[in-house]
């Protein structure tokens, strides 16, 4: 007779946790969470198979936040999110989108933040429609790397911090044979645009020392930099654990985009979740008995025992939620320093393909804000939609026209490569900068800020935990990174609330966790479409 025997199967009818859960009495903690945007809805997942009791309040009659496909025109086009950075089993959302089958364009292997698209890939052309030769677009992209590299030279030389456009600047001056003239200079111009484009705002803006955070020389400064500043807090607090969101390294895999779209991922998470869609959240407040409660638009109240805030950083510094009491200044002076970019998509879909079988098509200028470029979705999905991308100040100006009159000005952009392109059929256009849910599309590094910011953002106060993009320390302004940041302000909440239940309490709640079925990993590999 096999004497093995498993424990759950040996145990008697009136296991510890039926018991548990026959009482009436299991209260189970309570934590709302603000904002359904993927951070929030990771957050608020993590914690509902902690088995506390979570809702989600959310501003828009949609979940999603800066995760948002459009289906309008018949097939998914992503208005905000579309890449996954790092094509890796490294990636946390790799096991949702391998367990539902979601399929990844590879635009490039390369892990560096800069180039999510292969330099082959790009069709760029002049003002007048003229085709760049491929040769003179790889060997400008080759110097802009190396004017690149040159400028860790001189962020190491200066103890001040400086802009990235003042750097390069530097690097011109020392090296004039990475000089460009003429139609290079422009390309030249082209490559620094798509830098705008990945950190949403101008290069003069860029700060120099933070722009590549690689992940053990900031982690170390940061540390440094935060200790003070946590000594002083648990000064004030009496408390002396520092929770920090820090995440490991960079993510392998290169770029891929998610061909059937994000808005599968986000679902996914989401599903089963209380979420109040319309609940704009306008106060949040501490009482003296632990507890905080949340006032929604309108004068509705809900009361927690904790909240995990995860609306975007543009909010934040605008000020549209009140503290009571107000946030200690090391918080506010995170947000108010930490930078908010801009970048919009403007998508368009034609009848019929008309332009070349290329994953970019750009158009290079003597500045960068006058060069732009399109995405063409048609290469990857095979729907015939192109998505020009604006960042900066070019993002920031097109928010000021129409709808109409921003796809006009896309449409002249386009026409002086192909002056023959036809109208539209339909197109979108984005408003990331002014749309009062975020009032910005990701967080930046403002040049000579301290470089602790995101680590601080993303500290509790109390029992209020901060999630979102904007504090992950090494993967901001991306979906993945978002996530991360969710489940590491759930896991802290979890911590400070465990801390205060009693044995008991403790016991009934560990009873009723369950087992991550959503963030769980698994072994079916990414499906990518070009490797
Ligand atoms: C144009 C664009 C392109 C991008 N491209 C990529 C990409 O290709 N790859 C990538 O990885 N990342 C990309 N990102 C970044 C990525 O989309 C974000 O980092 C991520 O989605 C942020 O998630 P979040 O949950 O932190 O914030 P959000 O998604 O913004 O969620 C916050 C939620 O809070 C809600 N909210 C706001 N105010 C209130 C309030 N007062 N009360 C209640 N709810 C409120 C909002 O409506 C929103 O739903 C892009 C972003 C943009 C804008």
């Amino acid at each position: 007779m096999d004497k093995k025997v498993s424990f759950t199967d040996e145990l008697p009818d009136v296991t510890i946790s039926a018991l548990l859960q026959k009482q009436n009495n299991v209260v189970q903690p309570c934590v709302i969470v603000i904002g359904s945007g993927i951070s929030g809805l990771a957050a608020a997942r993590s914690l509902s198979e902690a088995s506390f009791n979570v809702t989600v309040l959310e501003s828009r009659d949609r979940i999603g936040g800066r995760i948002h496909t459009d289906y309008s025109f018949g097939c998914p086009v992503d208005m905000g999110a579309s890449w996954l950075h790092g094509v890796s089993n490294d990636n946390p959302l790799a096991p949702i989108i391998r367990r539902l089958g979601l399929t990844l364009y590879r635009t490039s292997g390369d892990d560096s933040i800069l180039y999510d698209h292969d330099l082959e890939s790009y069709g760029l052309y002049d003002m007048h429609g003229n085709k760049i030769p491929p040769q003179l677009v790889t060997q400008v992209g080759d110097a802009f790397k190396r004017i690149l590299e040159e400028t860790e030279k001189i962020r190491d030389e200066t103890a001040n911090d400086m802009s990235v456009l003042q750097g390069i600047s530097i690097v011109l001056d020392r090296h004039p044979e990475l000089r460009q003239e003429g139609i290079a200079y422009e390309v030249l111009q082209w490559y620094i645009c798509r830098m705008e484009a990945w950190f949403a705002v101008d290069a003069n803006l860029i700060s120099l020392k933070c722009w590549d955070q690689a992940s053990q020389p900031i982690l170390l400064s940061i540390y440094k930099h935060i200790l003070p500043t946590w000594k002083q807090y648990t000064k004030e607090k009496g408390s002396s654990k520092l929770i920090i969101v820090v995440q490991d390294e960079c993510l392998s895999g290169g770029h891929g985009l998610m061909v059937q779209g994000y808005e599968p991922v986000i679902r996914t998470i989401a599903k089963d979740i209380d979420i109040r869609l319309n609940h704009r959240v306008t106060k949040v407040s501490r009482t003296s008995n632990n507890k905080v409660i949340v006032e929604v638009e309108g004068g509705t109240n809900f009361v927690a025992d904790a909240v995990i805030i995860t609306v975007p950083i543009g909010v934040l510094k605008a000020n549209l939620i009140q503290f009571e009491p107000e946030l200690p200044q090391w918080k506010t002076s995170a947000i108010s320093d930490l930078g908010v970019g801009n970048e919009n998509k403007i998508a368009l879909r034609f009848e019929n393909v008309f332009w070349p079988n290329v994953e970019f098509l750009g158009m290079v200028a003597p500045t960068s804000y006058s060069c732009g470029y399109f995405l063409n979705l048609h290469k990857a999905t095979g729907h015939p939609v192109l998505v020009y991308m604006a960042a900066g100040n070019l993002a920031k100006d097109l928010e000021k026209l129409s709808d109409e009159a921003t796809a006009n000005f896309v449409m002249l952009q386009l026409k002086k490569m192909f002056p023959d392109a036809p109208d539209p059929a339909q197109y979108l256009v984005t408003r990331w900068g002014t749309d009062p849910n975020t009032l910005g599309c990701y967080a930046y590094d403002v040049v000579g800020m301290p470089e602790d910011l995101y680590a601080r953002l993303g500290e509790p106060v109390d029992n209020i935990f901060f999630g979102g993009e904007a504090v992950n320390v090494e993967h901001q302004g991306s979906a993945h990174g978002a996530f991360l940041a969710g489940v590491s302000a759930s896991q802290n909440c979890q911590r400070y609330i465990f801390e205060r239940l009693g044995a008991w309490e403790k016991l009934k709640l560990v009873s009723l966790m369950r087992n991550s079925d959503i963030l769980e990993t698994g072994t079916v590999p990414l499906q990518i479409s070009r490797m």
